[in-house]
């Protein structure tokens, strides 16, 4: 039986739209997820995410050998078939996905070794990248308006050119399995998860679907790629980005703000058609050494979330140590 589809909000972060910072914090404190009307004010045109999707596949389709001149380090570079585990604890295998993870760029420059067709396009690439960190500023403003503190207090802390800090732009890629293989449970891709980061954008494309999210009562729930369902009738109108709420602006606000399990699957019931899934991340992070102390707002005063973590050892946790932490339980390694 096909799962049901979890509710997630349409929002229009233009201006003509006077209450989207409160649907954003409403959304935000619900789910923590929401997707975002790909419009001027988003300012990700359709055929920039086409471009950068067309490099991903292009890459992934290349030879092992070019995927091999960049292998991870640092959590930049390729990530190979099962060398991830987002779900350490419950999985008996790594998930089944590669990846590639660019950092920041400086400018049009990469700060890292990129391969082909990556690296002859880097102009796209390091574009691409730049509109996901400005349409996550423009967010974090609106958060910052909904909870009544200083407009910039986020984004201040995520200002690219003040200093490094973890935020990866990341491109999947699910391979299919032959539908004769006959799975009889769901596929999990990548096992369950909480983002580590401030926000996450995902790019998904039409006919790929696969991410579910959790719910409190510990059920799955599917979430759509088309959420006004127009690509059959209007396939010229882009489709809205997902965001979602990672762990960062959880323990910012003391739990206000969700950051919600969430992963990918094939479902054992549906007829893919042998399609491989193709989909990119925004995972923005904050300057490394920004402090994840509660934010000054009433509305986070006053919330009872008991999000714990943030600090450890009587010790001011930094954004950076906190993804250390995460990184090293997800790829096995010490932090
Ligand atoms: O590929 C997707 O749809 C989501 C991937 C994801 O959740 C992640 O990489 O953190
Ligand atoms: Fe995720």
């Amino acid at each position: 039986m096909a799962k049901p589809s979890a509710q997630i909000p349409v929002i229009d972060i233009s201006p003509a739209n006077a209450h989207a910072a409160t649907q954003l914090l409403d959304a935000a404190a619900n789910n923590g997820f929401v997707f975002i009307e790909n419009n001027a004010a988003a300012a990700m045109p359709p055929t920039a995410v086409g471009n950068m999707f067309d490099l991903s596949k292009q890459f992934f389709q290349s030879p092992i050998e070019n995927k091999q001149e960049c292998p991870t380090q640092n959590n930049r570079g390729w990530v190979s078939m099962q060398q991830e585990t987002l779900d350490p604890g419950n999985q008996k295998r790594g998930d089944f996905k590669e990846a590639f993870n660019l950092g920041e760029f400086s400018g049009s420059t990469p700060n890292q070794p990129l391969p082909e067709p990556l690296s002859t396009h880097v102009d796209t690439v390091a574009g691409f990248s730049h509109s996901c960190h400005a349409l996550c500023n423009k967010l974090l403003q609106l958060f910052a308006e909904a909870l009544e503190i200083p407009s910039d207090w986020f984004s201040s802390r995520h200002d690219q050119s003040k200093g490094a800090s973890g935020s990866i732009m990341r491109l999947l890629y699910y391979p299919s399995v032959p539908d004769s293989l006959g799975q009889d449970e769901d596929d999990i891709r990548a096992g369950a998860h909480s983002d580590y980061g401030t926000l996450t954008l995902l790019f998904q494309l039409p006919g790929q679907p696969g991410l579910e999210i959790k719910t409190p009562a510990g059920t799955w729930e599917s979430v759509p790629v088309d959420p006004h369902g127009t690509l059959s009738t209007d396939p010229s109108k882009p489709l809205p980005i997902l965001v979602n709420i990672g762990d960062l602006l959880a323990y910012w606000t003391n739990g206000l703000l969700k950051s919600t399990v969430h992963r990918v699957i094939f479902p054992k019931d549906a007829k893919r058609g042998g399609e491989d899934r193709y989909s990119m991340a925004y995972f923005c992070h904050p300057l490394d050494d920004a402090e994840l102390i509660p934010v000054p707002s009433k509305r986070v005063e006053q919330y009872e979330g008991g999000v714990e973590g943030v600090k450890k050892g009587g010790k001011t946790l930094t954004a950076k140590d906190h993804l250390l932490e995460r990184l090293a339980a997800t790829y096995g390694t010490k932090a």
